[in-house]
């Protein structure tokens, strides 16, 4: 039991101190009022002991007062504490150096170029619901057959059309990381009208796609980096028929409005990066921000009623994040962009019987996703020249379909037999720009080879992602138990302080005053000392305190002593009950207290789950009643857990 060592030595103590003061231990209840503080002593000891043991704290000296010794423990706590969450950032930076290298050898694994397809599941208005013509064996491969013809292509992973959101998004998650770590990273949906593209990018309420998505992630890994500092950007354009258009200015119809200038141009810097002359940039601070700007260019962009999808997007919708990062210390800057791009639908005319306007707009996709092939090809087959010339939409994403960047093109197939043709021209698109056709594939050895290899790099990855998790948890609790740390020691320092400037007795007992604000000595005894600063008496209840023992004095001389006995004397005679009036006294004073100053309650509140202390507890409400019913509590612990006092 933490008690009995006092037996020993405080309790010893106690008993020998109240025997030179012509008391005895049993009637240390009835103490007279003038041996109150100096008896109190001991007891406070005692109860700082409690309260240290409990919490964990410093044990007692006699020879040292007790703030030094709770401001020198504390301290020596808080130096602990600072020096392991030093220690675990350290470790944490290491971890996050390695998980940022097996996501770079995993995305290197899995190539800079990746060639998703997602099939769409039937819908209710679809007239063919039969999958006989398409099949999907393996993960990674679709087998078409038309006209007796059969054909394989080869993606790097298939979405079936029950596939969710969640699990499309598992693969993007990554992308969106080596974003926020530096990369440049483009992010396609491509396919026929009505494939399902804006479903994925954009998604439903219920089903949220790629782009809310992203966004919260861009937020919420930036805010998990401890040491860079971010500043994000969004801007959405769209290219409709060869034409840049800012998609966060309004204009009437086409036209730009009176006042903006909406002529965007593409620049190219000496360091290679492209940036759009004249696109609106606005600084986002959370994901709802930018949510709420995409809906608003969503809401501008080029659509048309056509034969495959009553809202068919006529123009390629690109969502721009600019990532600006600040790297604390090292003063490095880096600014990189992160591309989600909603492709106009890729449609044979002759088939959707296009003309005039819907004819023109057609071409245009056409002739730029053609321009996209080239060059994704081009870069997948490591060609010295890449045509990226050739279009507007490849010449905007010029330094973010570089080499160094990453690239996902998710192409969207329908289901639906009627459409196997536009099928089979998407597959053929993505199999161009995978360059399979050009004799590029890897042997199945290869292949399985690198399956293994991925597995192990997804294995490890994920490993350390927990890892990370796990760490960032701790440092949580590392910070706020500094936190709550800090404010022990700087309370103990203030207390000091103010002990020294109100020094309350002095060697001859007799009352001092060195503060014409602070006539606290009367209920603030020394011990109080060892109380947090925000439990001591307020200005306003010292001076009812000091009222009500002007009028007990005014009462008769010995009222407060005979009022102090009494009540002590009830805690101590009839035990459980009387204590129970003395708690009532207790909660009556900590509702009106708590209506008084709520907060002081709170930080009481959270005191008492920090430190545990006992003690605290009982002298925290400022007024004689509380103070004995500390004192009795004290005894009363004694008593339950020693003869001593029998
Ligand atoms: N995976 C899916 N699950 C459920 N519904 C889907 C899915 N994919 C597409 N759809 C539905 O199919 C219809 C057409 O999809 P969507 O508008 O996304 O096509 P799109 O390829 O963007 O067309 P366009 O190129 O004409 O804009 C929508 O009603 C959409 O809700």
């Amino acid at each position: 039991m933490f008690l009995s060592h006092y037996e020993t030595t405080e309790v010893n103590q106690i008993h020998q101190f109240l025997l030179e003061h012509g008391e005895s231990v049993q009637s240390l209840p009835g103490s007279k009022s003038h041996d109150t503080f100096t008896w109190a002593e001991p007891l406070k000891a005692i109860g700082s002991d409690v309260s240290a043991q409990l919490s964990d704290g410093p044990g007692i000296n006699p020879n040292e007062t007790q703030g030094t010794k709770n401001r020198e423990y504390w301290q020596k706590v808080l130096q602990g504490l600072e020096d392991e969450l030093v220690a675990l950032k350290c470790h944490y930076e290491a971890v996050q150096a390695e998980r940022k290298d097996t996501l770079n050898k995993l995305l290197d694994l899995k190539e800079n170029i990746r060639i998703f397809c997602r099939m769409r599941p039937f819908l209710p208005n679809d007239r063919w619901p039969l999958l006989g013509p398409i099949l999907i064996p393996e993960t990674a491969t679709i087998h078409t057959l038309k006209c007796g013809q059969k054909r394989n292509f080869q993606l790097d992973k298939v979405f079936l059309p029950d596939s969710s959101q969640d699990e499309v998004f598992s693969e993007i998650g990554p992308l969106v990381r080596s974003a926020i770590e530096g990369q440049n990273v483009c992010i396609f949906a491509y396919g026929q009208t009505g494939s399902g593209k804006t479903f994925t990018m954009e998604g439903t309420k219920d089903h949220p796609g790629i782009v809310p998505r992203a966004l919260q992630q861009v937020f919420l890994e930036a805010s998990l980096d401890s040491v860079a500092v971010f500043s994000i950007t969004f801007s959405m354009l769209e290219i409709y028929r060869g034409q840049l258009r800012d998609l966060l200015v309004k204009s009437s119809g086409k036209m730009p409005q009176s006042g903006v200038n909406c002529t965007l141009s593409i620049q190219m810097g000496a360091s290679g990066s492209v940036e759009v002359e004249n696109l609106t940039q606005v600084r986002i601070e959370s994901p709802t921000e930018a949510l709420h700007l995409y809906e608003k260019g969503a809401s501008l962009r080029s659509t048309a009623w056509t034969n495959s999808n009553e809202t068919s997007s006529r123009s390629h919708c690109l969502l721009r994040i600019m990532i600006e990062k600040n790297h604390g210390q090292r003063g490095l800057k880096t600014m990189n962009k992160l591309w989600l791009i909603d492709l106009g639908g890729s449609e044979r005319l002759l088939k959707t019987k296009a003309q005039g306007q819907t004819l023109e707009e057609g071409k245009a996709i056409n002739m730029s996703l053609s321009a996209l092939g080239d060059v994704i090809s081009a870069l997948h087959r490591k060609k010295h020249h890449v045509p990226y010339r050739n279009s507007k939409l490849t010449q905007v994403l010029q330094d973010s379909l570089a080499r160094s960047s990453k690239t996902l093109m998710l192409v969207h197939i329908s289901p639906k037999e009627d459409d196997l043709g536009e099928t089979i021209c998407s597959l053929g698109f993505a199999s161009r720009a995978r360059s399979i056709h050009l004799g590029h594939e890897l042997s199945s050895e290869a292949v399985q080879q690198r399956e293994v290899g991925i597995a192990e790099l997804v294995k490890s990855s994920k490993n350390l992602d927990e890892k990370i998790q796990n760490m960032r948890a701790e440092m949580k609790v590392l910070e706020q138990l500094i936190q709550s740390r800090k404010h022990f020691t700087t309370e103990d320092e203030t207390l000091e302080e103010e002990e020294a400037r109100h020094l309350i007795f002095d060697e001859e007992g007799s009352r001092k005053k060195s503060s014409k604000f602070l006539d606290t000595s009367e209920f603030k005894p020394k011990y109080v000392s060892s109380i947090p600063r925000f439990m001591n008496p307020t200005l306003s209840s010292s001076y009812k305190k000091r009222l009500s023992v002007d009028n007990l004095h005014s009462a008769g001389p010995d009222n407060k002593i005979r009022r102090r006995r009494h009540s002590f004397s009830c805690v101590a005679d009839t035990g459980m009950k009387e204590t129970e009036a003395v708690k009532s006294s207790r909660t009556q004073k900590v509702k009106t207290d708590d209506t008084r100053k709520g907060e002081g309650k709170q930080q009481y509140k959270q005191k008492l789950n920090t430190s545990s202390a006992i003690l605290f507890e009982e002298v925290t409400l400022d007024s004689t009643v509380t103070r004995f019913s500390s004192r009795a509590r004290i005894l009363q612990k004694i008593d339950l857990n020693h003869s001593f006092w029998r």
